[in-house]
């Protein structure tokens, strides 16, 4: 029987070194049939819904599908960009800003679920002789439905492969002090040209409840991360809070709910809000449009005056200089 791994290039130098980001992937196009493709992609990953297939398959492929995609396509076409969807785009940027930053060795990015996908880049650096990898999720917490399913899938493409590169991985960033200088100055800067609000909520994408009781660290680390941003800030105690947004299905997720939470600060005659959500590395549909959009008009709708989004670091030259110092020193020991 012929072995399935795939023949090892021709060795034509010492090696080299890349770094691969990877976030999390975003449609092709604004229609119901790329987001369609998309979601079916993202939400067969076990990583992501935990549940056995014979279960979930039916709801996915007769109920979810049908009925999300075209709704969600057009929430797409509300904040699509000229080069495509937002998270690509900033992705994009980012990656090119990084390979600036680190001009030895290459910097490639890579989408999880979507393109360009993690086997393509992967073998396009193969072809160029990579022998050593450094792979750097852009989720700054750690969550077995983000970061470890990166390192899955890098693991499936290279378990092909007869001659698998040295393998770095970083599980995650959200205590590092470049990567809360660089989110400490985004919001200061926000501060400075709109002054500040009677509140900054720290809004982080949501997870099953149930993901925290079986051990995956991301809410802690959303709030480790949220406290140093807010003491690094001077923030006395009712000054800020912590939320998560994004909930999916009937379980319980983690609380307390981002909409939920602004609906009755509206209530409570809280004016305006500042909102920044250190989970997402670059803006996508859950902060422009759930955020920017929706969770302002249920602020507004319950009696709240303004809600401020507070954009991502996307590529902007702090967020650059932070994730580059981090590979840097992920990189020690390595020629490149
Ligand atoms: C179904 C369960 C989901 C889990 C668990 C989940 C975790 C999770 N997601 C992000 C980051 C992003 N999610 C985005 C979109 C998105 N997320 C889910 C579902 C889960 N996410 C869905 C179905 C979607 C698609 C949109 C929709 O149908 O509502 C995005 C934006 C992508 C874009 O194209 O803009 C990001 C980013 C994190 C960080 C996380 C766990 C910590
Ligand atoms: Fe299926
Ligand atoms: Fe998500």
């Amino acid at each position: 029987m012929t072995p399935p791994y795939r023949d090892a290039p021709a060795a034509t130098g010492p090696g080299k070194t890349a770094v691969l980001l990877v976030n999390l992937g975003t449609p092709d196009a604004a229609t119901r049939p790329a987001v369609k493709r998309y979601l079916a992609q993202f939400l067969h990953d076990h990583r992501v819904v935990e549940l056995t297939r014979w279960l979930w398959c039916p709801i996915l492929h007769f109920i979810i599908l049908p009925l999300r995609s075209g709704k969600v396509a057009k929430k797409y076409a509300s904040i699509w960009m000229e080069g495509g969807s937002p998270l690509l785009v900033h992705t994009q940027r980012l990656a090119r800003a990084m390979q600036h930053s680190l001009p030895d060795l290459p910097v490639r990015m890579a989408m999880r679920y979507g393109n360009p996908s993690i086997p393509s880049v992967l073998r396009q650096l193969e072809a160029e002789g990579m022998t050593r990898l450094l792979v750097l999720p852009l989720y700054p917490q750690y969550s077995a439905s983000t970061s470890a399913t990166v390192l899955d899938a890098v693991n499936k493409e290279i378990s092909t492969w007869r001659r698998v590169p040295e393998l770095r991985f970083i599980a995650d960033y959200h205590d590092d002090g470049g990567w809360l200088d660089a989110m400490e100055s985004r919001i200061r800067a926000h501060w400075d040209l709109r002054g500040r609000a009677d509140k900054l909520l720290f809004s982080f994408h949501g997870l099953p409840k149930r993901f925290e009781r079986a051990g995956d660290p991301y809410p802690r680390q959303c709030e480790a991360g949220a406290r140093l941003l807010a003491q690094r800030l001077g923030l006395s105690e009712n000054e800020w809070f912590l939320t998560y947004q994004s909930r999916f299905g009937r379980e319980e997720w983690l609380q307390p709910y981002t909409d939920k939470t602004l609906e009755q600060w509206g209530k409570d005659g809280v004016g305006t809000v500042d909102v920044v959500c250190p989970g997402f590395a670059a803006d996508c549909l859950e902060t422009l449009e759930e955020i920017a959009v929706e969770n302002d008009e249920v602020f507004r709708h319950a009696g709240g005056k303004q809600l401020r989004y507070i954009s991502a670091l996307n590529e902007e030259p702090g967020h650059v200089a932070a994730l580059a110092a981090l590979a840097r020193r992920h990189l020690q020991g390595w020629p490149h």
